[in-house]
């Protein structure tokens, strides 16, 4: 199916202005006024349903989130989670990332998650990957210095693709596995995507880069 964004679905984002943030460019290098506290801020780009980001916020409540999601139709889910949940340290926004730069400033964000980003597989989609240099040195603009990327992904191809694009860039990797839920990792909070891949028996990826100072 292919996905648009609905009227339905953005009515029922403006009727929620304390979830999803609407004019996100207003508090550019002033999120601690939305959260009201000065704790780390960490993001996630293509929250798509947002069991990630909500479990995570109620896990973590000494972190705060924002969950970014570009379709209004696919993020309303993630906003029935939150209104359910009620959390008072995770925030949705409605945009698309390539324009992170918008909303975010320099040392904004200490951690971005990139959970099952779109393979865009063909190599004239490349700089729609959420790993291509131009979302790297976007999310190196927004990133508190020495700030970290975790990824994950199912996708062996997007994942080798994103080693590369890490490494071109000069970021230093923290973590690897090739296999993660026959790894040591303590804590992995499954997504949406990585349920359903699991299941059906696919290996996940996942790594931890930082950049270089
Ligand atoms: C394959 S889904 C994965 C969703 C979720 N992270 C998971 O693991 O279940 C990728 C999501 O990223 C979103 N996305 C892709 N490019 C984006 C962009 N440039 N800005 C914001 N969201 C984007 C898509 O709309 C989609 O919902």
């Amino acid at each position: 199916m292919r996905l648009r964004n609905k009227p339905w679905a953005k009515e029922k984002i403006e009727s929620y202005p304390q979830y999803i943030v609407p004019n996100p460019e207003n508090f550019k290098g002033k999120w601690h006024e939305v959260f009201h506290n000065n704790q780390p801020l960490h993001i996630e780009v293509g929250t798509g349903k947002g069991r990630f980001i909500t479990e995570m916020a109620k896990a973590n409540p000494h972190i705060n989130y924002i969950g970014i999601e570009l379709y209004d139709s696919v993020i309303v889910t993630a906003l029935d989670r939150l209104i359910e949940a009620d959390l008072p340290n995770l925030r949705l926004l409605n945009v698309n990332a390539a324009d992170l730069d918008k909303y975010f400033a320099k040392n904004d964000v200490e951690r971005v998650y990139l959970n099952f980003s779109d393979p865009w597989p063909k190599k004239r989609h490349e700089k729609r990957r959420l790993t291509y240099k131009d979302f790297l040195k976007l999310y190196e603009s927004i990133l508190v210095d020495g700030g970290e990327i975790h990824f994950k992904t199912d996708n062996q191809g997007l994942f080798e693709y994103s080693l590369m694009s890490f490494s071109a860039y000069g970021m230093l990797l923290k973590y690897i596995s090739l296999d993660l839920h026959n790894s040591d990792f303590e804590g992995n909070i499954m997504t949406e995507y990585e349920q359903k891949f699991s299941e059906k028996g696919n290996r996940i990826y996942r790594c931890e880069v930082k950049f270089q100072n």
